[in-house]
């Protein structure tokens, strides 16, 4: 029978907080079209001529303020998945990082090397942007064509809504939910309004009514829809009215317009409107990393009691939790099963 593995993708990290580790990490991340998508001149020069040149030195800084002895947050909790994973099933799983290393191409010669010829790809991102699901998967297909022509990858698809996941992440807001809050923030990475359009071919999202509201499948490319729906179908499950929830994105980067609302505007002015007491949680990421333990947990925290904020409450991300590894076995069986059927 035809041996199967399971590659488990990520985004990845710098090799160290080093100031020219980050520059160079950044510099593959920013120079990606799906991340940043001008004309290669423009984004050449928006990269390399002007993020590059201040970036890395604040980056690292940030890194340094969550880096742990074994290496980048990130990095750490992924390679805990594995195991925990590796402990479940009978295939080879491997992990590989969209960007830096391991790298996708590493993590599919490791199959490979296992004598795997039939891979379950799976992006650990529960929503399909084209920043995430789409080049992971554009790179991955790049990556077989020219150097595994005879291996087959099925991919696993996004997850956002699907019951036994929303179940699990609802359970592990549950568990760790104050007893006493005056809302619950969702705060889910941004991308800039632009790509929305882009990859949502049904082009009927509009922003101020976003198209979640519908339910209709023709809208699960819209990015901002998806974190909408994951939202409402936790808060279903927690039996939370509307009114002690607030969404919003996080991360934005340079002058272009992302999806609102904003995270930073939004911790800086709710206090002012009587809601002081506060719990976060980011479920657009399922591993914590630099955007949730420093830009939410440190910054986010610094920004909300500065306005008047008085309890700040961060939520962790699924990290290892074995029920998210359950969750993952399951999307992963799916998978497996398609390579029957071909
Ligand atoms: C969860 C999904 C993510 C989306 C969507 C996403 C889009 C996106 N990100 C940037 C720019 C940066 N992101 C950075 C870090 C970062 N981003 C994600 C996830 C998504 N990004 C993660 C998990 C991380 C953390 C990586 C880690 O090592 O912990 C960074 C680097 C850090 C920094 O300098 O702030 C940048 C830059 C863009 C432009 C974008 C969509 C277009
Ligand atoms: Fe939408
Ligand atoms: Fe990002």
């Amino acid at each position: 029978m035809t041996k199967k593995g399971i590659l488990l993708i990520n985004l990845g990290s710098p090799r160290s907080t080093a100031v020219k580790d980050v520059k160079e990490y950044l510099d593959e991340f920013l120079m990606d079209e799906k991340v940043i998508d001008y004309r290669w001149i423009f984004r050449a020069l928006l990269v390399q001529g002007i993020i590059l040149k201040t970036r890395p030195a604040k980056s690292a800084e940030a890194y340094k303020t969550v880096w742990t002895e074994e290496g980048s947050p990130l990095i750490v909790i992924t390679k805990k998945v594995q195991q925990k994973l590796q402990n479940l099933v009978d295939i080879p799983v491997e992990i590989g990082m969209r960007y830096a290393e391991p790298s996708i191409e590493m993590g599919i010669s490791n199959l490979v090397e296992k004598g795997v010829k039939q891979i379950v790809l799976f992006p650990l991102y529960p929503h399909y942007a084209m920043s995430t699901t789409e080049t992971v998967i554009e790179k991955a297909e790049e990556i077989r064509k020219q150097k595994f022509p005879d291996v087959r990858i099925n991919y696993v698809q996004p997850f956002y809504n699907r019951d036994f996941y929303i179940d699990c992440l609802a359970e592990s807001i549950r568990e760790k939910l104050p007893e006493n809050f005056d809302a619950l923030l969702f705060s889910y990475h941004g991308v800039p309004e632009r790509h929305i359009y882009k990859t949502d071919p049904t082009k009927t999202c509009n922003m101020n009514d976003c198209c979640y509201k519908d339910h209709h499948p023709s809208h699960a490319f819209c990015y901002r829809h998806q974190c909408f729906s994951t939202t409402e179908q936790v808060i279903r499950k927690l039996g939370l009215s509307k009114d002690k929830v607030i969404v919003s994105f996080q991360s934005r980067l340079g002058k272009d317009k992302w999806i609102e609302p904003y995270t930073d505007h939004t911790l800086e002015t709710i206090p002012g409107k009587g809601i002081k007491k506060i719990a976060v949680v980011c479920p657009a990421f399922v591993s914590d990393c630099l955007e949730t333990l420093e830009e939410i947990s440190v910054e986010g925290q610094a920004q909300f009691l500065d306005a008047g904020g008085k309890d700040f409450n961060y939520i962790p991300c699924l990290n290892d939790d074995d029920r998210w590894i359950e969750v993952i076995r399951t999307l992963c069986e799916e998978q497996l099963e398609q390579f029957y059927f071909l």
